[in-house]
């Protein structure tokens, strides 16, 4: 991508299994920049996650979880600096942090969201520790979360239907029109709607 429109990290957010590991690894293949999984790089830097919960619990996987997100974010910024844009995908439940949301202020925000239907349909969740042994849990903590989803969410795609490819070529398309917020986006104080 030469002379980018793009001035903040493309980040994104949303439940467990919604798609933005492989989404978002997607969108940034067809924008030409770099992507970075904040959960592979919790995992080159403390080991499996499952084994990490088990160890030292889910608030010392917050804590360093939220370090890493600084971490990207700082270099995604200073990246930026120099012209080159890159798209950061977060683990399910980075949010829940105080300290991420206030990192991820001013970031264009893809919330990826899909149904415990597809979810549970679809995938292999036993690497998800906070599923692993309870699937039902996925609905349950979204419940939780949704707020702070919507809160943040530049713009919202449904991934509970369509091919990845094709999703991804919405979200990559919405970057290149400047990642605008959308209706559903409290940025605008409009009211719900879900791309895709
Ligand atoms: N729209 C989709 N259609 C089919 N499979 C999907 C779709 N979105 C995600 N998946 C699959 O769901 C699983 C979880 O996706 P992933 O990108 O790892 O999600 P996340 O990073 O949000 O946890 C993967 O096997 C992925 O291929
Ligand atoms: O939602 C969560 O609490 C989690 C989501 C996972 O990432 P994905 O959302 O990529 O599955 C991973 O960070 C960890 O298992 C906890
Ligand atoms: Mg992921």
């Amino acid at each position: 991508m030469s002379a980018s429109p793009i001035t903040e990290p493309i980040v994104f957010i949303g439940p467990m299994a919604s798609g933005k590991s492989s989404i978002g690894r997607r969108v940034a293949k067809q924008l030409g920049v770099p992507f970075v999984d904040s959960d592979k790089v919790f995992v080159a830097e403390h080991g499996v996650i499952a084994d990490y919960f088990t160890s030292h619990g889910e608030q010392a996987f917050r804590d360093r979880e939220a370090d890493v997100v600084e971490a990207l974010l700082l270099q995604s910024r200073a990246d930026l600096a120099s012209g080159q844009p890159s798209v950061i995908a977060l683990g399910g439940g980075a949010i829940v942090s105080e300290r991420t949301r206030a990192n991820l202020a001013d970031a264009h925000i893809v919330l990826v969201m899909t149904t415990e239907e597809a979810v549970l349909g679809r995938s292999n969740l036993s690497s998800r520790p906070l599923l692993a042994n309870d699937p039902g849990a996925w609905s349950r903590i979204l419940a939780e979360r949704l707020p702070l989803y919507k809160q943040l969410a530049s713009a919202t795609f449904d991934t509970s239907r369509l091919p990845k490819d094709q999703i991804a070529n919405s979200i990559t398309a919405w970057v290149e029109a400047g990642c605008q917020p959308d209706e559903s986006s409290t940025r605008r104080n409009g009211h719900d709607r879900i791309n895709a």
